[in-house]
């Protein structure tokens, strides 16, 4: 049973209980452009508190060096280095798990972030923001889906560019490619912006899938890549970790898989009812209505 946490004496409690933080963001921290109200305040009190603090997020659009530039824009102190996102994750895989060779190509279903972060670690790509691949294609015209035997994975992320051509051409490489990997940064069937839900990664993945038959190795939450990296790149001390998420079955999973505890913030994708009804996909350790009401310690 989930412990939900109201008063100032219940968030003081937590804050002494755990020395490292681990902040998903849309929906926790931010909205779209808007930071979630007092968030801000809240990373900050943690900070003057001495706690370490990753962000650790399933959006694959922009770089960790693009995301510092949006924590600086909204006035919250961040490092590059405390940025740990899917795509920037899935190229560590990609580089460090599956030794991806040099001369083989990454084709991209996805944007800049997954780009970048290939290219930050030497990987060759193709398909993803290029705009030879971003263009309508005629009914029957097959001609430009061409074979390419140098792509040796496809990398699935959110994709603002979904078109047929980029489907059907990562559908060919992985039917008629010995050993292409399919991958997907992340599976989150929505995202919260702009006062709703709209599609997320996932749904940037799903026509791929169908079309197959198969489903895509994942790399980011709920799955162990990112927590295995942050543990053992800073030595860190599970018992003493805590993950802040909005949704069940990414970052609360993530945490209870990994053996963390977890705190749900109410300001994203998932509710009460979710997590308190029978056969939940996950359940949280604690809960909060939102992460700025935490920023009440401050004024003690
Ligand atoms: O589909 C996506 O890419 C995700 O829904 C989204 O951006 C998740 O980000 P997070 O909540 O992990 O920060
Ligand atoms: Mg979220």
């Amino acid at each position: 049973m989930a412990r939900t946490l109201s008063s100032v004496e219940d968030y003081k409690e937590l804050v002494d209980r755990y020395d490292t933080w681990l902040f998903d963001c849309d929906g926790v921290i931010w909205e779209g452009d808007h930071v979630i109200g007092k968030a801000g305040d809240t990373l900050q009190y943690l900070r003057k508190q001495g706690k370490r603090i990753f962000f650790v997020t399933n959006n694959a659009t922009k770089s960790r060096a693009s995301n510092k530039g949006k924590f600086d824009k909204m006035g919250i102190e961040c490092k590059v280095d405390e940025i740990f996102t899917s795509a920037y994750a899935s190229a560590a895989y990609l580089k460090t798990v599956l030794k991806f060779p040099a001369d083989k190509k990454v084709y991209v279903i996805g944007e800049k972030g997954i780009e970048d972060e290939l290219d930050a670690v030497g990987i060759q790509h193709s398909g993803g923001t290029n705009p030879d691949d971003n263009v309508f294609i005629d009914l029957m015209d097959f001609s430009s889906i061409t074979a390419d035997p140098s792509v040796g994975a496809v990398l699935c992320g959110l994709d603002m560019h979904m078109n047929y051509k980029k489907f059907a051409k990562a559908f060919r490489y992985l039917r008629e490619n010995e050993g292409c990997h399919f991958m997907a940064t992340n599976l989150d069937s929505t995202f919260p912006t702009h006062g709703t839900v709209h599609p997320g990664g996932g749904a940037t993945v799903a026509p791929l899938s169908c079309a197959l038959g198969r489903e895509p190795l994942v790399v980011g939450k709920p799955e162990a890549p990112m927590l295995e990296s942050i543990v053992e790149m800073h030595h860190l001390d599970k018992s003493k970790m805590i993950m802040v998420g909005d949704r069940l079955n990414t970052d609360i999973a993530f945490g209870n898989q990994g053996g963390i505890a977890t705190l749900m913030v109410l300001t994203g994708i998932d509710k009460r009812e979710d997590f308190e009804k029978e056969g939940a996909v996950a359940r949280p350790t604690y809960v909060v209505d939102a992460l700025g009401d935490m920023a009440a310690l401050a004024q003690r």
